[in-house]
C-alpha cells in the first residue's frame, strides 16, 4: 500500500513568526497512532533550517519549493538541491505552475531539477496541470501526457517521486476540480506511469491533488482511488485549517 502525503506549500508567505504553525501541527499529531501518512511543510527557503529543527523528532518533514538543476555554481539567487538537503529538508517541489508560468520553466528544466533533487537524496514533488484554456479546448489529457513524458526522468525508485496534479485554474481560486475530473486525470497519470516505468514503480509513485483543497472538500477528494494525498497552498498556512485536512487524509 502507498503511504499517504499531506504537503503544505506556503509559497512566498510566512516570516519566522509563522514557524509556530510547524510546532502546532507537530503537537496536534503527537498523539496520533497513524504511521501511514507523511506530513511535509514547504516554507520559503530562508526558513528551511529553522523549520527542519522544529520538525525534528516530530511526525513532520520539511521541503523546499524549488531547486536549481546544478549542484553549485554562478547562479545568483538560486538554491541548489544539496543546500536544501543540508538544511535537514527531505523534499522539494519542482515544476509548480507558478514557476512554469512566471519563470518559463519547461518540462526539460523540471526534468533536470528532479534529477538534481534525487542526486541530493531529496524526494521530488513534481507538479503538472492544465490551464483553463487547455481544459476548455478539451486538451487536458494531451497536456498531462506531454508534461509527464517531458518532466519525469527515467530512473525513479518510486519512493523518490511524488506527482502532484494541480489544475492551474483551481489554484488559489476556490474553484476545486470535481471528483470526476480528478479521477479522470489521476487514473490517466497512474496508467501512463505504469506503462512507462513498469507495474511496480508506476504503482509505487504517490499522486497528490492540489488546487483549493480545504477542510470542507478534503474528505471527498481523498475518496478518489488514485489520490494519495494533497498539495495544499492557502489552507496549509494555518494549523487550524491544515489539521482537519490531515485528519481527513488519515481517515480515508
Ligand atoms: O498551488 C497550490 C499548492 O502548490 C494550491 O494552492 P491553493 O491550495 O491555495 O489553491
Amino acid at each position: 500500500m502507498r503511504r499517504k502525503m499531506a504537503a503544505g506549500n506556503w509559497k512566498m508567505n510566512g516570516s519566522s513568526a509563522a514557524l509556530g504553525v510547524i510546532s502546532e501541527l507537530a503537537a496536534a499529531h503527537a498523539d496520533s497512532t497513524d504511521t501511514d501518512t507523511d506530513i511535509v511543510i514547504c516554507p520559503p527557503a530562508p526558513l528551511l533550517f529553522r523549520a527542519s529543527e522544529l520538525a525534528r523528532s516530530s511526525a513532520l518533514t520539511i521541503g523546499a519549493q524549488d531547486c536549481h538543476s546544478a549542484p553549485s555554481g554562478a547562479f545568483t539567487g538560486d538554491i541548489a538541491a544539496p543546500m536544501i538537503a543540508d538544511t535537514g529538508a527531505t523534499h522539494v517541489i519542482v515544476g509548480h505552475s507558478e514557476r512554469r508560468d512566471a519563470y518559463h520553466e519547461s518540462n526539460s528544466d523540471v526534468r533536470a531539477k528532479t534529477m538534481a533533487a534525487w542526486d541530493a537524496g531529496l524526494t521530488a514533488i513534481l507538479c503538472i496541470g492544465e490551464s483553463a484554456a487547455t481544459r476548455e479546448a478539451g486538451n487536458t489529457l494531451d497536456i498531462i501526457a506531454e508534461q509527464l513524458s517531458g518532466s519525469v526522468p527515467d530512473g525513479t525508485t518510486g519512493g523518490n517521486l511524488v506527482v502532484a496534479y494541480e489544475p492551474v485554474w483551481a489554484i488559489g481560486t476556490g474553484a476545486v476540480a470535481t471528483t470526476a475530473q480528478i479521477n479522470e486525470v489521476h487514473d490517466f497519470i497512474r496508467t501512463r506511469l505504469i506503462q512507462r516505468l513498469g507495474d511496480e514503480v508506476g504503482t509505487a509513485i504517490r499522486l497528490l491533488y492540489g488546487g483549493s483543497v480545504k477542510p470542507g472538500n478534503a474528505t471527498e477528494i481523498f475518496q478518489c482511488a488514485n489520490v494519495d494525498g494533497a498539495l495544499v497552498g492557502g489552507a496549509s498556512l494555518k494549523a487550524q485549517d491544515f489539521t482537519p485536512i490531515i485528519h481527513a487524509l488519515i481517515a480515508s
